[in-house]
């Protein structure tokens, strides 16, 4: 990976959310960052992962000492300009309307601009292969399955060349074969497009396998961030999910996480 320069990275300082009565974050700050880096967001239900990701996008109001890509201030950016840098996509989509893919696509490209070029199609079709979703340009997206809807929503997001993808939990509806392609492709994707791509994800095996960092939440607090080795390990496992824990490499050389037991809650 290119070594990054000071304008590729995302800083988070001191960040707070509150939502209705709850304080979700608490003074969160973050490691920085860097473009081209594939960060794995962990942590127990209800941990604050969701409202992290839309505190960055600025889909709920939170505030932060330090909020920064490069030398743009998130925080200073209208709504709409802070969309195209950072593209959130959520833990649920909406349902899915009878457009089909590609023009669904299309759509999504002309949030920008109002007229469907064929520099748009190729793009559009260009992003969809990459995903290795090309087949499915035809079909009706209410006639997609859960995953493929998902894949989807990825590639729309994908077609704004944001600088920074945040996904909840984008694997969630996706069978074995496939969470395994997406992560593959979605550490490929931030590499060559030197894209920053922030994922929250359960599947803590999968964390150890794919991601460069991990930042682990508990209770609206970073307690944990680094190299995945460093995060997932039995002593902050037994923080963040009150279980007895072990890492363990199997005989291909993967590290993976095996629950003995639950703590007493
Ligand atoms: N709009 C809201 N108003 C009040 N509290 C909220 C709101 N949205 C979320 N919360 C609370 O904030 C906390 C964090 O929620 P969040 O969705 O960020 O957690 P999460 O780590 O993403 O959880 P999960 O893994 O279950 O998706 C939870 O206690 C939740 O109940």
């Amino acid at each position: 990976m290119a070594t990054p320069t000071p304008t590729e990275l995302l800083q988070v300082h001191g960040l707070s959310c509150r939502l209705g009565r709850r304080q979700v974050l608490e003074d969160l700050s973050l490691p920085d960052l860097a473009a081209g880096q594939l960060v794995a967001l962990l942590g127990p239900n209800g941990s604050g992962k969701s409202t992290l990701l839309k505190s960055l996008a600025g889909l709920v109001t939170a505030h932060a000492d330090v909020l920064r890509l490069g030398d743009r201030n998130l925080g200073a950016l209208p709504a709409h300009a802070r969309a195209e840098v950072l593209r959130y996509l959520p833990q649920h989509l909406p349902e899915a309307i009878h457009l089909t893919v590609i023009e669904a696509m299309l759509v999504a490209l002309n949030a920008r601009a109002a007229t469907r070029t064929p520099q748009a199609l190729d793009k559009a079709e260009a992003v969809l292969s990459s995903l290795g979703i090309a087949a499915l340009g035809a079909r009706y997206l209410d006639e997609l399955s859960g995953g493929q809807q998902q894949l989807v929503g990825l590639a729309q997001a994908l077609v704004h060349e944001p600088a920074v993808l945040l996904l909840d939990e984008p694997l969630a509806s996706l069978d074995l074969n496939y969470q395994h392609h997406a992560m593959q492709l979605l550490k490929r994707l931030a590499a060559d497009s030197e894209l920053l791509i922030v994922l929250v994800v359960h599947d803590l095996n999968i964390a150890l396998r794919y991601a460069d960092t991990a930042l682990l939440l508990h209770q609206g607090r970073l307690i944990a961030s680094g190299d995945p080795l460093t995060v997932i390990t039995p002593n902050y496992l037994g923080t963040a999910f009150s279980v007895r824990a072990r890492v363990e490499t199997c005989s291909l050389g993967y590290p993976n996480v095996l629950v003995d037991d639950l703590m007493q809650l």
